[in-house]
């Protein structure tokens, strides 16, 4: 059973969701808004042609608001809802483009389809700026963070190329088996379905559809409604290094285009970071799920836990750090912490500290940490799991938790939390944290066990009996387990993978690539002298693209 204890650290259980003080950190008028960059059309990319949609496009609804105007979000641009019958076009162009693997861009050697990719991150380097600020006024990003974003994409192209050239290097052998010589290629699958969440919706997109355009295939991009218009400066450079329709780019209801895609049964895999419901609302709609390849990465609720000699500051540090990311918006927050009962009393008081001395602010404010949210109900949700988890008997134990000025919220840590608040299970994704006080370790085990979720866990603590246990216990529900350190999706070169409702599929280069690329054979009897003589002639000339090596 999870302990009460007796708090000594700042109580404070009234929420004031009206705060002055977080009032005041809003631009005062328009005046004062720094500079909103200029309205941007996300406009449609659709067999090599930037396109409108004939529907009414949506306002891009930046989370800042000013001071005189709280209920009028700035707006900074516009993007477009493509119609269904859009959706179609762009799957027949991709489906035009790919031609059963006989289309310019699945027939390029992948020596030159890595050349048009490097000259393709080069462009959307010197784009950095723009991007990160179209990042940071969408969807609230510091412009710290936002830049890395962007910087960090570049990286896994170059990444992704590097590792597509070294996957073709070392298919370029025969093998021998058991009577059976041949030689493994990778090949495209076709085409490829991409959509990005809300918090990363630059880096989710490229983490998938750069890999899928590496191996051959077509892709068909879906940018999320919050973070489209970091997409739109990309829409030139798109079209100047691939072949028409091995690119589209679309924006609008998720429900209507995606679900009109998967709905023919022609997408040949998805690649869908996002909420569970939304995956499984997505995939129930397609005719053949058998042959449809599905990479999905999904919600998590990661915990912290600490043993009974973590290193206190170590493991506050980490906490702040995994709590506080983007708000708490990213998949690998720390969105439990697990307490012993002997240390609960020093942790809380040091990591409440440490929150309260965080400074909330505007994106672009310097050495700001928390930030506006930018979707519209977040705000009233962790509202809503606060007050569930006040009534059921946790406090907020941070002096400046509770508080909240239309979309700019502070970052509460409830304490001590139980198995009846929704706290405890659901993904907050957003500035809120559960401390549950715990005697038995067998508790956090038996939570991470038992949760639907399996992404990642922090262990924190240097006792080689109980982490082993720990380890072994935990290795079968999560993708990684980091231990005193905070969880992360990085480096990019590893496995980034979970469990259960987290993930369906590993995110990054090296996997992706082969994700979206099936292992083909080609082999002949080792003792058919006349077959093996020809196939070592296709292998040196150019009759065969394939075991030449073009792709
Ligand atoms: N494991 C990982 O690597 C990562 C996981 N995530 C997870 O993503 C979530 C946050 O991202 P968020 O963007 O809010 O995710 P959502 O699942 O809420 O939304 C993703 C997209 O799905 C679309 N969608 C919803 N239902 C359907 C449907 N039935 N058919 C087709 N499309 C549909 C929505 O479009 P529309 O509303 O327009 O219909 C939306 O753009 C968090 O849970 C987070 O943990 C985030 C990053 C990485
Ligand atoms: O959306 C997320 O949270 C990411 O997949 C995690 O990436 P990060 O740990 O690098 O922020």
């Amino acid at each position: 059973m999870t302990l009460g204890i007796n708090l000594v650290s700042p109580v404070s259980d009234k929420l004031d969701w009206e705060c002055q003080k977080l009032k005041d950190k809003f631009p005062r008028t328009r005046d004062d808004v720094p500079k909103v960059p200029k309205p941007q059309e996300c406009l449609l990319l659709i067999d090599g042609d930037v396109v409108k949609s004939s529907q009414k496009p949506t306002d891009v609804r930046s989370p800042i608001v000013t001071q005189d105007h709280p209920d009028e979000h700035l707006i900074i641009g516009r993007f477009e809802m493509a119609s269904e019958q859009q959706a179609i076009q762009a799957l027949e162009a991709a489906e035009r483009a790919y031609m059963y693997g006989r289309g310019v861009w699945a027939k390029m050697s992948m020596d030159e389809r890595c050349k048009r990719m490097e000259s393709f991150a080069d462009d959307l380097e010197n784009k950095t700026d723009e991007i990160a600020e179209l990042l940071m006024w969408e969807i609230g990003k510091t412009a710290k963070d936002a830049r890395s974003e962007v910087t960090r994409t570049v990286a896994y192209i170059r990444t992704a190329i590097k590792e597509a050239k070294a996957l073709v290097e070392s298919e370029s052998r025969w093998q021998e088996q058991k009577g059976v010589i041949c030689q493994i290629r990778h090949l495209p699958v076709g085409v490829v379905l991409a959509s990005s969440p809300f918090n990363y919706p630059l880096n989710e997109a490229y983490t998938t559809f750069i890999p899928a355009l590496l191996m051959g295939n077509s892709v068909i991009v879906r940018a999320p409604r919050n973070g489209a218009t970091p997409h739109f400066p990309t829409l030139e450079l798109f079209a100047k290094h691939f072949p028409r329709g091995t690119i589209q780019l679309l924006t609008g209801s998720g429900r209507e285009i995606m679900g009109a895609l998967v709905g023919t049964g022609r997408i040949d895999a998805v690649a869908f970071i996002g909420t569970a419901s939304s995956a499984k609302g997505l995939l129930k709609g397609a005719p053949n799920p058998q042959r449809l390849r599905v990479m999905y990465e999904g919600e998590a609720k990661d915990a912290a836990i600490l043993l009974p000699d973590a290193d206190i500051s170590v493991a506050v540090d980490s906490c702040v750090s995994g709590m506080t990311s983007f708000n708490g918006q990213r998949c690998t927050a720390i969105k439990m912490i697990w307490v012993h009962h002997s240390q609960a009393e020093p942790f809380l008081s040091q990591l409440a500290s440490k929150i309260d001395s965080l400074v909330p602010g505007m994106p672009w404010d310097e050495n700001v940490k928390i930030t506006p949210l930018c979707e519209d109900t977040k705000p009233g949700y962790i509202r809503e799991l606060i007050t569930d988890a006040l009534a059921k008997g946790a406090h907020i134990v941070n002096g400046t938790g509770g508080r909240c000025y239309r979309t700019l919220c502070t970052l509460s840590i409830l304490a001590p939390v139980n198995k009846h608040m929704k706290i405890w299970s659901e993904e907050q994704f957003g500035p809120v944290t559960p401390v549950a006080v715990y005697s038995d370790v067998q508790e956090p085990i038996d939570w991470v066990s038992q949760s639907e979720y399996g992404l990642q866990c922090a262990l924190f603590g240097y006792d080689e009996a109980l982490l082993g246990r720990l380890v072994d216990a935990l290795a079968y529900h999560v993708g990684r387990i980091n231990i005193n350190t905070p969880d992360q999706r990085g480096p990019d070169v590893f496995p980034f993978t979970g469990r259960g409702n987290s993930a369906l599929g590993i995110l990054n280069a090296t996997e992706a690539l082969k994700f979206f690329s099936v292992p083909t054979m080609v082999a002949a009897k080792t003792d058919d002298e006349r077959s093996v003589k020809t196939l070592m002639a296709l292998d040196k000339g150019d009759k065969c693209s394939v075991l030449f090596g073009a792709n």
